[in-house]
Parts: C-alpha cells; sequence; structure tokens
C-alpha cells in the first residue's frame, strides 16, 4: 500500500511514512495510490456483521497488508471500544452520536486509532516523537487523552487563547506530563499555519522526529470512515449525511468510503460563517480568509486542510463535486435558534456544532422532503455548557464524570505569539 503527495504525484512513500512524515516535504497531503472497492463477499454479509469484523474488512482493504492481521484487529478493537449509535428524531431526521468516547468528541476515533498506529509502527525504535497538533476545540483534547503516558511521545498542543470552551481547554492543558499545551495569541488558522511551518522546516522536523495528529495525517481518516458504514448499514436506501465542517477531515472520510463503495445519497456540508466551502459549492471560487470565532467553535477554520483531498477525489472538477457534496452556512443567532427548535420539537439536546448540522438538513430537506437525513453529533453537548445553559436552561444537559472532573483542575499553558518561529524556537531551545 503506498501513498502519493497532492503536490508530486508519482513521488510515493510506504504507510509508516505517510503517517510518521504526516506532511510531504512539498506541503502537498498524502493520498492511498488506489482506493480499492470492497469486494461482493463484503456486501453480501456487511449489515450482519460484527462492528470489529466490519471495520477489519474495511480498513484491511484500504490497507492492503501495511499492518498483519492480528495487530491491526487488536489496534481497532483496543481504540474502538465505544459506541456510535444513530438515534431517530423522525423519518427524515436522525442523529449519530459520535461523543460516546474518552473525550466526548467524535476526534476520539481518529486521536485513539493513530496513537495505537504510531506505537505499533515505532514499536522497534528509540527515537522519541514529537507530535504536533493544532486544535479549534475538540482535537486537542481527544489527542492529549489518546496519547497521555504514552512513552517516547511528547505531545505539542496549539490553540487559540480564549476561542475554545472553557472545558474543551482543561481538555488540553490540564493533563500534564508528557502533553504541552501552547496558549497562542491569534487565531486557529494562525495555530494550523506555524504546525504546518514546523513541519516544513526540514531541520526542525528531523531534529525532533515531528508527527501531526491533525487530519493532514491520513491516519485520522481511515477510523472516521467506519462510523458512516455502521450509521448506513442501519437503512434500507442510501441515506444524506449532514456532516458540521471544519477542517472537511470528516468529510473527506466518507469520500473515501463512498469510493470504496458505500452508497450515499449525497453528502452535505454543514459550516458556521466560516463558510469557504459553501461558497466554493455555490460559485467555483476558492476564497480560503482568516477564521473568525463562533459559537460552534471548533469549525473556525478559514482555511480547510482537507480541500485538497476533497480536489484530488473529485478530479479537481468543481461540478463533479457538487454532484455529490452540497454546502450550507449558519450563523451564530440561527445556531441558537435551531439549538431550542430541536430540544422543544423532539426533546433532544444538541451542541452548536449539531445544531449547525441540524439546519443544514433542513435546508436539504426543503428540496428533498423523501429523504432520510443522518446528522453527525461530532460532540457532547456539555463541552458547551455556557451556550447550552443559556438556551435550554441551566439543567439541559448533565457533564458526564470524564469531563466533570477536569472542572477544577488547574489550566496548565504557554502563552505564545502566533509566529511559525515562535513555535520552532520554542521546539529548539
Ligand atoms: N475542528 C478541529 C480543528 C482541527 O481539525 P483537524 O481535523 O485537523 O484535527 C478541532 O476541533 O480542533
Amino acid at each position: 500500500m503506498r501513498f502519493y503527495s497532492t503536490n508530486t504525484p508519482d513521488t510515493l512513500v510506504d504507510f509508516g511514512e505517510a503517517v510518521l512524515r504526516s506532511l510531504p516535504a512539498d506541503n502537498g497531503l498524502y493520498m492511498p495510490e488506489t482506493i480499492i472497492p470492497l469486494d461482493d463477499a463484503f456486501w453480501k454479509s456487511w449489515k450482519s456483521m460484527s462492528f470489529s469484523d466490519m471495520a477489519y474488512e474495511v480498513v484491511s482493504t484500504l490497507l492492503q497488508g501495511a499492518i498483519p492481521t492480528e495487530d491491526l484487529r487488536n489496534i481497532i478493537d483496543d481504540a474502538l471500544n465505544f459506541p456510535a449509535p444513530t438515534v431517530r428524531l423522525d423519518d427524515q431526521h436522525h442523529v449519530l452520536e459520535l461523543f460516546h468516547g474518552p473525550t466526548l468528541a467524535f476526534k476520539d476515533f481518529g486521536a485513539r486509532f493513530m496513537a495505537r498506529v504510531m506505537a505499533w509502527l515505532t514499536r522497534n525504535s528509540d527515537d522519541p516523537l514529537t507530535v504536533l497538533v493544532a486544535t479549534s476545540g475538540d482535537t486537542g483534547g481527544a489527542v492529549a487523552s489518546a496519547f497521555h503516558h504514552v512513552e517516547g511521545t511528547r505531545v505539542v498542543i496549539l490553540y487559540p487563547s480564549g476561542k475554545v470552551s472553557g472545558l474543551q481547554e482543561k481538555q488540553l492543558t490540564a493533563l500534564g506530563g508528557n502533553i504541552t499545551a501552547l496558549e497562542v495569541d491569534g487565531s486557529f488558522d494562525d495555530c494550523q499555519h506555524m504546525v504546518k511551518s514546523a513541519f516544513l522546516d526540514q531541520e526542525t522536523a528531523r531534529k525532533h522526529n515531528l508527527t501531526s495528529a491533525n487530519s493532514i495525517n491520513i491516519t485520522r481518516l481511515i477510523p472516521q470512515m467506519l462510523y458512516y458504514f455502521e450509521s448506513a448499514r442501519q437503512f434500507d436506501t442510501p441515506p444524506v449525511f449532514v456532516i458540521p465542517s471544519g477542517n472537511f477531515g470528516n468529510l473527506t472520510a466518507c469520500l473515501i468510503a463512498m469510493n470504496m463503495g458505500l452508497q450515499v445519497k449525497q453528502l452535505v456540508a454543514a459550516t458556521n460563517v466560516n463558510d469557504v466551502v459553501p461558497e466554493y459549492l455555490a460559485s467555483a471560487t476558492y476564497n480560503p480568509r482568516p477564521s473568525v470565532p463562533t459559537l460552534s467553535n471548533a469549525m473556525d477554520v478559514g482555511a480547510p486542510s482537507n480541500f485538497t483531498r476533497m480536489l484530488e477525489l473529485f478530479g479537481n472538477d468543481w461540478g463533479a463535486m457538487t454532484e455529490t457534496v452540497s454546502g450550507f452556512a449558519f450563523d451564530d443567532q440561527e445556531t441558537r435558534d435551531a439549538m431550542r427548535q430541536v430540544h422543544e420539537q423532539y426533546g433532544y439536546t444538541i451542541d452548536p456544532h449539531g445544531a449547525v448540522g441540524y439546519l443544514a438538513s433542513e435546508a436539504w430537506l426543503t428540496a428533498h422532503p423523501e429523504d432520510t437525513t443522518i446528522i453527525l453529533e461530532t460532540a457532547h453537548p456539555a463541552k458547551f455548557p455556557e451556550t447550552v445553559g443559556e438556551e435550554l436552561g441551566a439543567n439541559a444537559v448533565e457533564i458526564p464524570e470524564r469531563l466533570a472532573c477536569l472542572a477544577n483542575e488547574p489550566k496548565v499553558s504557554i502563552p505564545m505569539a502566533a509566529k511559525p518561529q515562535a513555535l520552532i524556537d520554542w521546539l529548539q531551545a
């Protein structure tokens, strides 16, 4: 199994290099050389398989032997040991709850799988790894949790000061040990730019054995395919997936699943006002720009990393992309209104990101009223107690113990200017 860089398609690397190097030196993104469709035997039995067996079939087909059978099975079973239920609101609206992992966000799927794959890849090496990650809210906490106490690994998380929720911040800053949080005086885009610049500085990348836990790393997308299979197999007809989106790794994972044969009627990208992809879908013009802060902060991304992979999967054909992917964007007032509406209509407490998804499902259903939509609920509402409390009352959501226990832990972070050189200097010091 080999991977190419989107900027230099004829340079191929193996799985280990794609994962550990994470970002190619030419600043492209790694893509699988071939995406092999699942065979008839799989489709005959996929609906009755255990999650573990189905997951193994999907991942092993994609990876083509890059990880031996028993090791891959262990990685999958150990990493993905929590459920992803699809909850029915009514015939048109379903919610795929991706917040049942340790940090209450869909990022647990990718981070936990990645931590185990990296441990497997480096099992015979003594070189310590530095896992660099930029977060707008959820990735950082999931990566911190997945790599906490992993020997030979230090995790460095960059996050935009004042632009993540209080509990999200605790998930990044309170664990200590091998986890360090850098509090950047800037936006998520600044953090992401700083991380990418460190990777492109070959000396720094080599000296510190840098690897990325963001969705620029192809391993993040592999387990994220699995919940689309899990949810879709519960329906008789191909569903519409509505995907709250920031860096667009989640949507790209579904596109890879579709390339393996998963039948999906449409992908609906739901964004807040950081809407460069819905704008591209409407106008064929891609205009990345600085993000603005919103209530759905994990989606505050102005230059989505995975847009490059989306273009690649559609052969740079805007028309082809619009046949499969639709996009809608909503502001904070609409998000608040949707949280109340979902609560009043269904008695369901949805978080601000899921609320943006709900609005997009409504927009889609206006023109396609017979469709079945599945909205990805990417984070637990308890991660946003301020907004949920303001809209639905203080008792609308109980904070699970694994989050509540962080509330009184001290925040430990290192302030940093939003400059790539500041990160490089800090790493070198
Ligand atoms: N939405 C993310 C931003 C980083 O995205 P990723 O897909 O590269 O991890 C977050 O919650 O941090």
